[in-house]
């Protein structure tokens, strides 16, 4: 039986006249990493804040591990770990003294805790460098290490790969799936980058202006993805007509190549290619694109029309 870790029920948050979150319920089960994407003040931070009891809800429940988080439990926090936007570090205290205060906070003992997630966020070379000396990646790290050092059941983080390089974004993106994977954990994180979220995530929600306008599994995002088959012959227009002719639905894009948008077609382009090649019209090129996460984020949210297929 799947156990549900994160869950929300009817959540709204108004600051004023204004609903920030407007009745959002979702839930995460054990092991899965959730991602959570929205525009620029759509919510994010206020619902990670809501997780993490550091604001009340105007109405509606959280729950963490099956526990209401305004019950005050603080056996709760034991087995939660957390990075909100920039995350804060005693900048005149190197990294490892860093590790040592949150250590000392969370009651372990020893310096394997510290050893073992220096050396998972690939910090051991930094430990004895200043916070305040450390690049904006490396920071993020450090607020990284802060999050994961109990080894938590639930790890909530909201931007986790701030400022990171894409060497950075693919250690974190590799520790993350395998904690979620092989230990277990589940993770909600938010985040503005996309393509990353993608390679990432076993379920996405997508907020919009407060409210949850889209949750999906990996692979029913998938399937919502467009795709499209690009083809380009010498005699463009004679192979428009012969593909139309065969009931494929084709248009001669702006950018001179043809737009194959059939199912059929983009699942088996080698029949395309040899309805072609017989009919005189060999192609020069044969591509099935599928539609970024980007894209696919900004249709959903209505910024980009015309696209729908
Ligand atoms: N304390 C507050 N008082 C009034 N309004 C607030 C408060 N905190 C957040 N808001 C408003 O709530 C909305 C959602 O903010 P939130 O920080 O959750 O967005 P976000 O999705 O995290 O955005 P970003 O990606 O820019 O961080 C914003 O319009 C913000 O101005």
């Amino acid at each position: 039986m799947s156990e549900i870790m994160i869950q929300t029920q009817n959540l709204m948050k108004r600051y004023g006249d204004r609903k920030v979150l407007d009745s959002i319920s979702l839930s995460v089960e054990k092991g899965e990493i959730f991602g959570f994407l929205g525009l620029n003040g759509a919510g994010k931070t206020t619902i990670i804040r809501l997780l993490l009891g550091m604001i009340r809800p105007t109405s509606g429940d959280v729950l963490l591990n099956g526990k209401r988080v305004d019950a005050g439990d603080p056996g709760l926090w034991q087995r939660v770990g957390y990075l909100v936007e920039t995350p804060y570090a005693y900048p005149s205290f190197t990294v490892r003294e860093n590790l040592e205060i949150v250590c000392r906070l969370r009651q372990l003992s020893g310096t394997k805790p510290i050893d073992d997630v220096l050396e998972k966020l690939k910090l051991t070379f930094y430990e004895h460098t200043k916070a305040k000396d450390l690049s904006l990646g490396n920071a993020q790290k450090l607020g990284l290490a802060k999050a994961l050092i109990h080894n938590p059941d639930i790890l909530i983080l909201d931007e986790p790969t701030n400022g990171l390089d894409p060497a950075g974004i693919f250690q974190v993106r590799q520790l993350l799936q395998d904690l979620a994977h092989n230990h277990g954990v589940t993770i909600f994180i938010s985040s503005h980058i996309l393509e990353e979220m993608s390679k990432m995530v076993t379920r996405i929600g997508i907020i919009h202006q407060g409210r949850l306008i889209q949750e999906m599994s990996a692979s029913e995002l998938n399937q919502a993805f467009h795709r499209r088959l690009w083809v380009e012959t010498q005699q463009i227009e004679a192979a428009r007509a012969k593909l139309a002719d065969e009931g494929y639905a084709v248009h001669l894009s702006e950018n001179g190549l043809l737009e194959v948008i059939s199912e059929h077609a983009i699942r088996h382009p080698e029949q395309i290619a040899q309805l072609l090649v017989h009919a005189g019209l060999p192609p020069t090129l044969l591509k099935v694109e599928e539609e970024s996460l980007e894209s696919y984020f900004l249709r959903s949210v209505g910024m980009m029309g015309g696209d729908a297929k």
